[in-house]
C-alpha cells in the first residue's frame, strides 16, 4: 500500500501542512517537508487524534469521483465564464474535491514518471494564480458548502487563504487538466501534453476573467509556457489572450499550415478584437462602440441609397457595367438567365440599359447630349420693338411637270420692274420680285428639298409655299408629298392651280381633291388661298402675288435689321476664279462687306456681295438673298451663317464645327465591318484588328481556314479569329460578329434564316466560299484594297425575232417571241445570227404592244429595242442574260 504524505494527510484532515508538521514533530515523527511520507501507524494516530474520516471513507469518495469523472470533461468544454461559474456553483466544489483525490490516488497509481513532473510543475504553476485568481466569492461560498459536506469545519476557519493553500495543489482549479492528465497518464502519449497546458490556459483564462486578476493569470501563463513544447502557438494564443477573453479553440486544428495560420490568426485576432470590443468593453469605451456601430450604419445607408447613373442614348454592356460599378460578366450572366445572349461589347439602347440597371437597383438618367454647334447657334429672344417688317420668302412646290419652273419664270418676267438697272437675272438660287413696291423673295430650290436641306438645323428658310397643281392633272403623289412637307415645316400654303389655259383644266376637281388634304378654299368656307393661274398666259399671276403679300401680312413677318447678320446658306460652290461662292439668305440683321462670318466649316470676311440681278451690293438686309465671296471654304447648303465680332471669332466657330463634325463622322464610321470597306478603314487608321468568325462544314476546314487567315496578319492589321466552328452560320455567330465588329467567313455552309435576317439588320458581312483559297485570297485582297466582286453570267431566256419595225427616233424594233425563260427590262442580250453573236449589249426597251413592261415570260410576244443597234433581222436568236454576283 502506498504511503501517505504529510500534505495529503493535512488535506485530509483539513489542516495546514505546517500545523500537521508541528503536530508530527511534537509526536517526534521525523518529517522534513510536507512531501515526507508517513508510516501507517503515525497516520492512524493522527487521524484518530485530529480527524474522523477514515481512509475507507476516502475510498468511497474516490469511487464516487471516478464515476462522475466524465462530467468533469464537460466542464472543460465550457468556455463561457458564466457557465463556468454555474459549474462551479453547482458541482464545482464537490468536483474540486473529487478532482483532488483522484489526482492523489493516481499519483500513487502512476506507472510513469511523467506524473511526477506534471505534478511538480503544476502546483508551481497553478498554486498562486489559480488559488487567488480563480476563485471568486461565489466559488468560495460553494466551496464552503462542499466543505461542510465533508464536515471539515477547519476549512472554514482557515479562511480564504487557507482555502487557497488548500488548493495549492492546484487540483481544484486544475480540475479540467487533471482530467487531461488522466488521459496522459493512461498512456496517450506526450503529444497530449501539449494540449493539456492549453486546456489549462483556457481554464485559467476563463477563471481568471472571472476573478479579474490578470496579473496572476499572466504569471500562470508564463509558467505554463515554460512547460510547453509548442511555444509559437502558445505565443499566438497569449497574444490573443492578452486582449481576448472570448473562447478560442485554435488547438482544434493542430495540423494547419503555419503561414496560413498566421494570416488566419491575424484575421481571427481582428475579428475577436471586434468581438472583444463589442462584448467586453461595452459601455466602457464609447469610441469602440461607435466603431462597432459604424459598419451597421453604413450597411443601412447602402440599403437606403439607390444608385443613380447617367447614361447616353446607347452604350455597351461594358460601359454600362463600369457605370454601375459591377463586373460586366454579372450583367451578361443575368441577361443570359433571362434568355438573352449578349456580349460585353454589345451595344444596348437607353431603354434596355435602364431595364438592366433596374435589375441591379440602379436608377438611370439619360445623358443630355449637348450639341455644341446648337449651343453656338443659340440665340436670345429678340426685342420685338427693334423689329421691322421684312419680305416673305417663298418657295414653289408641286408634282413633276405641273409647271413650277414655268410659274417662277412667269412671276419673274411679270415683275421685273428694274430691268433698266441693267440686271440680267443671275441664277443664284433665289430671286427677289417687287410687287406694288413690296418685295417677295423666291427660292429656286424645289420645295421639299428646300424644306429638308434648309431645315437642317431647325431653321425654316421659307415663310410661304406655293403649291402648284396642274388643273388638268389634279393632285398627284408629289403634290401630297409637298403638302406633307409644308405642313411638317409649319409653313403657309398658297395653292396655284396652273395651266388653266388648257381646255382640259378643271379647277373645281383640283379644289375637291385638295380638300381631302385639309386644304379647303376660302370660297368653300376654308382658309386656304387658291389662285387659278396660267404660267403660259400669265393669267392670275398678279392675283397670286397679291395673295402672297396678303399672306405675308397676316404672318406679320418681322426682323431686326440692326444687328449682326444671320441666315442660311442656299447654295455654295467653288469657282475657279472667285474661290468659294455662296448664296446666302439673310434672315436677321444686315450683312455688310467686311463682316466676319462663319458658316459651318467655312469662315471668312465678306469680300464682295452680289444680289440676284448680279449687281454688287454693300449690304443685305433681312430676307435678301446675296451671293458672297470671301469664305475660306465651301459651306454646305442649308448651313446657318452667323456674323461674328471678328475674324478670330469666326475662325473659332468653324474650328469648333469641324472638330464636332469629326466626332460625328467617327461615330458614323463606327459602322459594321465589311471586306469591301476594309481597306478604306485600314487607310483611315480606323482598323487595327480584323475579327473573323469562321464557320465550315468540317472541323478540318475550320482549322485550315483559321491557320491560313491568321498568316495574313501584317504590319497594319492583325487578323483575329474570334470564333471557329462547324455547321451553319447561326444567330449566335452573327451576334458575336456584330458585337465584335467582325466578318463571317463560311466555307461550304450557309447562314440560316434568322442569321441572315440579323446579319442584314446588323450589317454583318457574311462571305460564303466553296474554295478555301478564294476565302484567303479575298481577305488578302480586301486588306490591300483590291477586292472586286465576282460576277457570273446567268442566262435568263431565249427569244426569236419574228418581225422588225422601224420607228423614227427609236430605231429598229424587233417583234419577238420568248421561247423559254424570261426577258427582263434591264437585262443584257446577245443577238445571234447563224451561230454568230452579232450584237451583245443592254436592252434599251422591252414592250408588250405599246406598253413598257418589266418582264416578258416564255410563250409571249414582245418588242425589243437594242441600245445603239438596229441591224436586226427576222430569224435572229436573242439570248437574255444578266450578271450576278457569285460566292467565291
Ligand atoms: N398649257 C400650259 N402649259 C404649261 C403651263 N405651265 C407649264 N406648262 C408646261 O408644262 C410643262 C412642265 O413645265 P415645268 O415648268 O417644266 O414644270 P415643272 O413642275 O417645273 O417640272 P419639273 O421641273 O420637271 O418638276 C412644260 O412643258 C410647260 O411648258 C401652263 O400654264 N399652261
Amino acid at each position: 500500500m502506498t504511503k501517505i504524505r504529510v500534505h495529503e494527510l493535512a488535506k485530509e484532515l483539513g489542516m495546514e501542512n505546517k500545523v500537521l508538521m508541528d503536530v508530527l514533530k511534537k509526536k517526534e515523527v521525523d518529517v522534513k517537508s510536507h512531501m515526507s511520507t508517513l508510516e501507517d501507524d503515525v497516520v492512524a494516530s493522527i487521524r484518530s487524534a485530529y480527524g474522523k474520516k477514515h481512509p475507507a471513507a476516502n475510498q468511497e469518495t474516490k469511487a464516487e469521483e471516478k464515476q462522475e469523472a466524465p462530467k468533469k470533461k464537460n466542464i472543460v468544454q465550457v468556455f463561457r465564464p458564466q457557465n463556468l461559474k454555474n459549474g462551479s456553483r453547482q458541482g464545482g466544489r464537490p468536483n474540486g474535491q473529487r478532482a483532488q483525490r483522484p489526482g492523489q490516488n493516481q499519483q500513487g497509481q502512476r506507472p510513469t514518471g511523467n506524473q511526477g513532473q506534471n505534478q511538480g510543475q503544476r502546483p508551481a504553476a497553478n498554486q498562486g494564480s489559480q488559488n487567488q485568481g480563480q476563485r471568486p466569492a461565489a466559488n468560495q461560498g460553494s466551496q464552503n458548502q462542499g466543505q461542510r459536506q465533508t464536515a471539515n469545519q477547519n476549512q472554514n476557519q482557515g479562511g480564504q487563504n487557507q482555502q487557497g493553500q488548500r488548493s495549492a495543489s492546484g487540483q481544484r482549479n486544475s480540475r479540467p487538466f487533471n482530467n487531461n492528465n488522466n488521459g496522459n497518464r493512461n498512456g496517450q502519449g506526450g503529444g497530449h501534453n501539449d494540449r493539456r497546458p492549453n486546456g489549462d490556459n483556457r481554464n485559467n483564462r476563463f477563471q481568471g476573467n472571472q476573478g479579474g486578476r490578470s496579473d496572476d493569470r499572466r504569471d500562470n501563463r508564463r509558467d505554463n509556457r515554460d512547460n510547453r513544447d509548442n511555444r509559437n502557438r502558445d505565443n499566438r494564443r497569449r497574444d490573443e489572450r492578452s486582449s481576448i477573453p472570448a473562447p478560442v479553440v485554435p488547438e482544434q486544428k493542430p495540423s494547419r499550415n503555419k503561414t496560413k495560420d498566421k494570416e488566419k490568426d491575424h484575421k481571427k485576432q481582428e475579428r475577436l478584437d471586434d468581438d472583444f470590443v463589442g462584448k467586453s468593453r461595452k459601455g466602457k469605451n464609447q469610441k469602440n462602440q461607435a466603431e462597432i456601430k459604424k459598419p451597421q450604419k453604413q450597411e443601412k445607408k447602402k440599403e437606403e441609397t439607390i444608385k443613380q447613373i447617367v447614361i447616353p442614348e446607347s452604350l455597351t454592356i461594358q460601359e454600362l457595367a463600369d457605370k454601375m460599378k459591377v463586373v460586366p460578366s454579372v450583367i451578361v450572366k443575368k441577361l443570359f438567365m433571362q434568355g438573352k445572349m449578349v456580349t460585353v461589347n454589345q451595344e444596348v439602347d437607353y431603354d434596355t440599359a435602364e431595364e438592366i440597371a433596374m435589375e441591379f437597383d440602379v436608377l438611370c438618367e439619360k445623358e443630355e447630349v449637348v450639341d455644341v454647334i446648337e449651343e453656338l447657334l443659340k440665340e436670345d429672344e429678340e426685342d420685338e420693338s427693334k423689329m421691322v417688317k421684312r419680305p416673305p420668302v417663298v418657295c414653289v412646290m408641286g408634282h413633276v411637270d405641273h409647271g413650277k419652273t414655268s410659274l417662277l419664270d412667269a412671276i419673274r418676267d411679270t415683275n421685273v420692274t428694274d430691268r433698266e438697272a441693267g440686271g440680267i437675272t443671275q441664277h443664284i438660287g433665289a430671286s427677289v420680285v417687287t410687287v406694288n413696291g413690296e418685295k417677295i423673295t423666291f427660292l429656286d430650290t424645289p420645295g421639299h428639298e428646300a424644306f429638308t436641306s434648309m431645315r437642317m438645323r431647325g431653321a425654316n428658310s421659307t415663310d410661304i409655299a406655293i403649291l402648284v397643281v396642274a388643273a388638268d392633272d389634279g393632285v398627284m403623289p408629289q403634290t401630297v408629298e409637298a403638302i406633307n412637307h409644308a405642313k411638317a415645316a409649319g409653313i403657309e400654303i398658297v395653292v396655284a392651280i396652273n395651266k388653266i389655259d388648257k381646255p382640259s383644266a378643271n379647277v373645281d376637281r383640283v379644289k375637291q381633291e385638295l380638300a381631302e388634304y385639309e386644304l379647303i378654299p376660302e370660297d368653300w368656307g376654308g382658309s386656304t388661298i387658291f389662285v387659278p393661274v396660267s404660267a403660259h398666259t400669265k393669267e392670275g399671276i398678279p392675283e397670286l402675288m397679291e395673295m402672297l403679300l396678303l399672306t405675308a401680312e397676316m404672318l406679320e413677318l418681322k426682323a431686326n435689321p440692326n444687328r449682326r447678320a444671320r441666315g442660311l446658306v442656299i447654295e455654295a460652290e467653288l469657282d475657279k476664279g472667285k474661290g468659294s461662292v455662296a448664296t446666302v439668305l439673310v434672315q436677321k440683321g444686315t450683312l455688310r462687306i467686311g463682316d466676319s462670318i462663319a458658316a459651318g466649316s467655312a469662315h471668312g470676311k465678306v469680300r464682295a456681295m452680289m444680289d440676284d440681278k448680279g449687281r454688287r451690293v454693300k449690304e443685305a438686309g433681312p430676307s435678301m438673298p446675296v451671293e458672297i465671296l470671301g469664305l475660306n471654304d465651301v459651306p454646305n447648303a442649308g448651313e446657318i451663317f452667323v456674323g461674328c465680332k471678328n475674324e478670330k471669332e469666326a475662325r473659332s466657330f468653324s474650328d469648333t464645327f469641324i472638330s464636332q463634325n469629326r466626332v460625328k463622322l467617327l461615330d458614323d464610321t463606327k459602322s459594321k465591318m465589311s471586306l469591301d470597306d476594309l481597306f478604306t478603314q485600314i487607310q483611315e487608321g480606323n482598323l487595327k484588328e480584323l475579327g473573323i468568325v469562321v464557320k465550315a462544314d468540317v472541323q478540318g476546314s475550320v482549322e485550315a481556314l483559321k491557320q491560313s487567315l491568321l498568316k495574313l496578319t501584317n504590319d497594319e492589321v492583325v487578323i483575329k479569329i474570334i470564333h471557329g466552328g462547324v455547321g451553319a452560320i447561326n444567330e449566335s455567330d452573327v451576334i458575336l460578329a456584330s458585337a465584335s465588329n467582325a466578318i463571317i467567313i463560311g466555307f461550304n455552309v450557309r447562314p440560316d434564316a434568322t442569321a441572315k435576317e440579323i446579319a442584314e439588320r446588323e450589317g454583318v458581312d457574311i462571305r460564303l466560299y466553296r474554295v478555301i483559297y478564294n476565302a484567303i485570297e479575298d481577305v488578302e485582297a480586301a486588306m490591300k484594297g483590291m477586292l472586286d466582286p465576282v460576277f457570273e453570267e446567268k442566262v435568263l431566256g431565249h427569244a426569236e425575232v419574228r418581225q422588225t419595225f422601224k420607228a423614227s427616233g427609236v430605231g429598229t424594233i424587233a417583234g419577238a417571241y420568248v421561247q423559254d425563260g424570261v426577258f427582263e427590262r434591264s437585262c443584257q442580250v446577245r443577238l445571234v445570227r447563224d451561230g454568230i453573236v452579232v450584237f451583245e449589249g443592254p436592252l434599251a426597251s422591252l414592250k408588250r404592244f405599246k406598253d413598257d413592261v418589266k418582264e416578258v415570260k416564255a410563250g409571249y410576244e414582245c418588242g425589243f429595242v437594242f441600245e445603239n443597234y438596229n441591224d436586226i433581222k427576222e430569224g435572229d436568236q436573242v439570248e437574255a442574260y444578266k450578271m450576278v454576283e457569285v460566292e467565291r
